[in-house]
């Protein structure tokens, strides 16, 4: 599939609108996994794999069009500094890939026996692709850096890419559908994965996303348009978007970022509840219930975004409701399509 038609024509098996998948790291956590650890989620790649694995398969049942790898967390970094070398490193981001896939084909399985709901129109078997996680450098660090976007000025564009450069090239070769940059703090990193992207040569999609703390700008402060304008020239790029933000910003964000570019936008904000890096847990005060998060995803598509999920504290109940709003969006441009042709004969 050529990257310039990648995602329109996923979008369109879908019927128009895809569902992403819902927080994997905190969705662990509730079915009693320890994450109180620098490498997060990636630490079940190691102890825990049918965990992970199950998450994946309660979010395709939800409805889930695209799954999200636990590789968010996992830097060979990160894992070297846990007496992990290099290749079992490497070994285990792949390992992230190939759980998610294992997940989706247990899932089509079950599909081809019937055991499960026909997808509808006579189709058997969802279109879902797998996406391999790539964390910001702030994540790797654990210092909550990830939601202020400050590196210090020893950062740069090229350290963050020689950060980021095997771990990308491995997940570009593990199997995986697409690479999903995901919680993207600042434009100078957003830069160092567009120059990757090109300089490495990397021959799958990927999609960038940012989040932000007030609407307008990423995390860091830089504003998402620019930041969406860098995502917009890069050709591997096939959605910009915004996750881990509280859903009340994403409208206004969408409108900002459709200034810029006519790629799909996505968005898979958090459930609104803010982390306390120090603490390290959620406050629970700010958040919101199901039912309004839902009530946001008509708005969010009508102001443009085409990819709807959920990230840290939504739950596969999330993504159910919110499969639900975009597939009666999607019968219904389905039905008016019908209707126009019907008119014109
Ligand atoms: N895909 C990651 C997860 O849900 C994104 C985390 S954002 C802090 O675990
Ligand atoms: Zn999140």
């Amino acid at each position: 599939m050529g990257l310039s038609t990648f995602m329109g024509d996923f979008l369109r098996q879908c019927g128009g609108y895809a569902v992403v998948d819902g927080g994997l790291a905190t969705e662990l956590e509730r079915h009693g996994a320890d994450l109180n650890d620098p490498l997060w989620s990636a630490k079940c790649l190691v102890t825990s794999p049918h965990l992970i694995r199950r998450v994946h398969l309660d979010y395709l049942e939800a409805g889930a069009n695209i799954i999200i790898s636990a590789s968010y967390q996992a830097t060979l970094q990160g894992f070297e500094s846990k007496g992990i070398s290099r290749d079992e490193g490497e070994a285990l981001l792949k390992r992230s890939v190939e759980i998610a896939r294992e997940a989706r084909n247990i899932y089509n399985d079950r599909a081809t026996k019937g055991s499960w709901d026909d997808f509808g129109d006579g189709l058997k078997r969802k279109p879902v692709l797998v996406a391999a996680s790539v964390g910001s450098y702030g994540a790797y660090l654990a210092d909550g850096s990830e939601y202020s976007g400050i590196y210090g000025d020893a950062i740069t564009v090229k350290t963050l890419k020689d950060f980021h450069r095997r771990r990308v090239q491995v997940l570009a070769n593990s199997g995986a559908d697409l690479i999903a940059f995901e919680t993207t703090p600042n434009k100078i990193e957003a830069q160092a994965y567009a120059e990757l992207l090109e300089e490495e040569d990397i021959r799958i999609p990927a999609w960038f996303s940012f989040s932000s703390k007030d609407g307008t700008n990423v995390a860091s402060g830089d504003s998402i348009v620019e930041c969406a304008s860098i995502a917009d020239s890069c050709k591997q790029v096939v959605a910009i978007g915004i996750n881990c933000t509280p859903p009340r910003y994403i409208k206004g964000l969408i409108q900002l970022i459709r200034k810029v570019t006519s790629k799909p936008i996505l968005v898979y904000p958090n459930s609104g509840e803010t982390y306390d890096g120090d603490k390290k847990e959620w406050v629970a005060s700010k958040g919101i219930a199901e039912e309004d998060f839902v009530s946001y995803v008509d708005k969010w598509c009508e102001a443009g975004a085409s990819l709807v999920g959920g990230c840290c504290r939504t739950t596969p109940n999330t993504i159910r409701a919110i499969s639900k709003v975009l597939s009666s969006r999607s019968l219904s441009s389905v039905f008016g399509a019908n209707m126009l042709s019907y008119e014109l004969k």
